[in-house]
């Protein structure tokens, strides 16, 4: 038990890890309903987003009055806010997504109940107290392709992340059974390592995992993003010339990246920035940051600084992001920081 374990046994933060548990299943079971119901053949070649734009609403209603349920008081900060579903304007996609919503749930809410909780997102974050922070539907582009998506939902407490979950529901329970069924919930609590299990199982169906205790870089393999805007895949190659590795790099969308270098399916984690404009979101990074640390792997951003979440929504702090086990971060940071020197 965690040495934040209170009087009474209960380990540190175990209603909240049950709470962002029911959550993520829950939120991901609408993302799968709307994959079923409105992603086609039609939207995929007209490259129509609309489905993820329901789903992203209803994932986000659903996640906030799950945790507002359990925890009245507690701020969120989510990706998505209702403004898009208010009004005459709003009215089609509004009625999609109470319809979703309540296909999915026991306890059906109103429109309004429904905009409710989807506002409760718009807190600022920032250094003291307690607050979420979600990502509905992160990868919305693989999420389309039927590839790589993940709910990821964060709990920071004073600035830091403490608790993650992260549901992945097409990835792979094993990755050298691709076939098998498919389905990862992956949570982590500060202090108590991180484990995975299949969706919709419960905690007795857990296991530990833990990132790949590779100790020479030339044996590592790099996790991408699949998308060349979201990280610069020639920076990448770069890195990987540098530390003379030769194995491909594994590309999805999504947080899903962090799940898989934290139980070894990959080594390192490398988000080089493609802008100098962009900045991260703590919604993006929050749960698989935690997950990875208590996987014991290390993560910070490309000058090897850690992750700042008590900014407020965004990791204004940092610029990219790299994470790999504690045998060869050092080096990966290194040669990070040589191939973004010689660029200047
Ligand atoms: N230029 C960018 N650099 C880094 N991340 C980006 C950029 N543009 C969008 N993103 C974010 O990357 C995330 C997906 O990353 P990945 O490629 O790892 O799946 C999304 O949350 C997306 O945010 P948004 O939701 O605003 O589109
Ligand atoms: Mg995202
Ligand atoms: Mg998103
Ligand atoms: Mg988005």
């Amino acid at each position: 038990m965690s040495a934040r374990a209170c009087a009474t046994g209960v380990a540190y933060l175990a209603k909240e890890r049950a709470a962002a548990i029911e959550a993520v299943e829950s939120a991901s079971r609408v993302c799968k309903a709307v994959f079923k119901k409105l992603v086609t053949d039609e939207t995929l070649t007209k490259k129509d987003k609309s489905p993820v734009t329901v789903a992203d609403f209803s994932a986000q209603a659903v996640v906030n009055s799950i945790i507002e349920k359990h925890f009245p008081d507690d701020a969120i900060v989510g990706e998505e806010d209702a403004k898009d579903l208010r009004g005459d304007e709003g009215r089609a996609l509004r009625e999609k997504v109470v319809d979703l919503v309540n296909s999915t749930t026991k306890h059906p809410m109103s429109a309004d109940e429904i905009l409710r909780a989807i506002d409760r997102g718009q807190y600022a974050g920032g250094p003291t107290g307690r607050h979420w922070a979600l990502d509905p539907i992160d990868g919305t582009k693989g999420f389309l392709r039927g590839e790589q998506f993940a709910v990821c939902l964060a709990l920071i407490i004073d600035g830091k992340v403490r608790l993650g979950v992260v549901g992945c529901p097409n990835l792979p329970y094993n990755i050298s059974k691709p076939d098998e069924e498919r389905g990862v919930l992956a949570v982590a609590v500060e202090g108590q390592g991180a484990f995975q299990r299949k969706l919709g199982t419960d905690q007795s169906a857990e296991t530990r995992i833990s990132v790949s205790n590779v100790m020479e870089t030339r044996d590592a393999s790099f996790c991408e993003s699949v998308e060349a805007a979201h990280a610069s895949h020639s920076d990448n190659a770069k890195i990987a010339a540098l530390l003379g590795i030769s194995k491909q790099p594994v590309r999805m969308d999504s947080q899903c990246k962090y799940v898989a270098v934290a139980r070894g399916d990959a080594d390192i984690y490398l988000r080089l920035p493609t802008s100098n404009t962009y900045v991260e979101k703590i919604w993006d990074h929050a749960a698989g940051n935690v997950i990875m640390q208590e996987a014991g792997g290390r993560v910070s951003d490309i000058e090897g600084k850690e992750l700042d979440f008590s900014i407020g929504r965004t990791l204004s702090a940092n610029k990219g992001v790299v994470a790999a086990g504690a045998g060869i971060f050092d080096t990966v940071i290194a040669a990070v920081k040589t191939t973004l020197a010689n660029k200047r």
